[in-house]
């Protein structure tokens, strides 16, 4: 996720690879990194590398796996001051837990973004800590709205955000996926299936802001209802109407709804 969203970051020139420093683990990571420019790239957090990126950044995203975030929190509470702002990433782990382990005064902000932040096309939402000004707001809403779509939620409501957008790009891929089964099933080329697949998906998005004109917009954010773009694609007694009961007679929407009310729960258990 982290290099997703630097990958993000300087694709959309809100940042440049030189103003990046990064404290990373892995080796190959390491050499990705250095692929794309970045300059300051330092080892394990806790071998030195949270003091190199307090010492060089102003803004510090935490982008470990919740598992390693007690380890990384504790290399790094040392150095950071009210002078930096943290922005941490995990799934699950709390403002409370971020502002009590990295101490009083520091600013945290606590986001759950989505990996197509590499291609601009993420989604985001954020929730403040105690000690954010609105400046730290505005760089949040800065840097997050550079790679997609952003949005301030309260902390209460990231679990939600979590097992909907933050995992949702694995679910819309099972479909993709799926979809394309079905084309090659139905007799189509596996590339030709994937790539009819992936574009109807993409498509069907971008309808659902309103791109076709925004006529039947019914939202602040100028949104249409999937049900009325639906309702258009079935004919009566046509293909789309016997696809569709194949898909509501499979339980589909119901799968859809616990998927993201389990992977909710599961962020909230990882956080306690
Ligand atoms: N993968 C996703 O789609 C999303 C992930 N997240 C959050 O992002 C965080 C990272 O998840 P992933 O990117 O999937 O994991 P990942 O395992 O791909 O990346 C974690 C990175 O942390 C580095 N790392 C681990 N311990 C370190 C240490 N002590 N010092 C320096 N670097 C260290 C590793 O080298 C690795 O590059 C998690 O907290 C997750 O909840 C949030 C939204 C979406
Ligand atoms: O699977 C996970 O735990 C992370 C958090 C959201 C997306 N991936």
């Amino acid at each position: 996720m982290g290099e997703a969203l630097i990958r993000g970051f300087l694709r959309s020139k809100v940042s440049s690879p030189g103003r990046i420093c990064v404290s990373v683990r892995d080796v190959e990571r390491q050499d990705a990194l250095e692929r794309i420019g970045i300059g300051s790239i330092f080892g394990d957090a806790t071998d030195g590398g949270s003091k190199e990126v307090a010492q060089f950044s102003s803004v510090i995203l935490l982008c470990t796996k919740p598992q390693a975030m007690t380890e990384v929190l504790q290399s790094l509470a040392p150095h950071v001051t009210s002078e930096h702002l943290v922005i941490s990433v995990a799934a699950g782990i709390t403002l409370q837990t971020l502002e009590s382990a990295l101490g009083e005064g520091v600013r945290v902000v606590r986001v759950m973004p989505n990996t197509p932040a590499l291609v601009q096309c993420g989604a985001s939402a954020y929730a403040l800590g105690k000690n954010v000004t609105a400046r730290d707001a505005d760089i949040v809403d800065l840097l997050l709205s550079s790679v997609g779509f952003c949005i301030a939620v309260e902390e209460k409501q990231l679990d939600a955000v979590t097992g909907l957008s933050g995992s949702g790009p694995a679910y819309v891929y099972l479909m993709i996926e799926a979809m394309a089964d079905g084309g090659v099933m139905a007799g189509l080329p596996r590339e030709t299936a994937l790539a009819l697949a992936a574009k109807t998906v993409a498509g069907a998005a971008q309808m659902v802001f309103g791109d076709d004109g925004g006529s039947n917009s019914s939202s602040a954010l100028g949104m249409v209802h999937p049900g009325v773009l639906k309702d258009r694609v079935a004919s009566p007694a046509g293909t789309t109407i016997a696809g569709l009961a194949e898909l509501e007679s499979s339980g589909v929407r119901g799968a859809f709804i616990r998927a993201v009310s389990r992977a909710a729960q599961r962020a909230k258990e990882i956080g306690s």
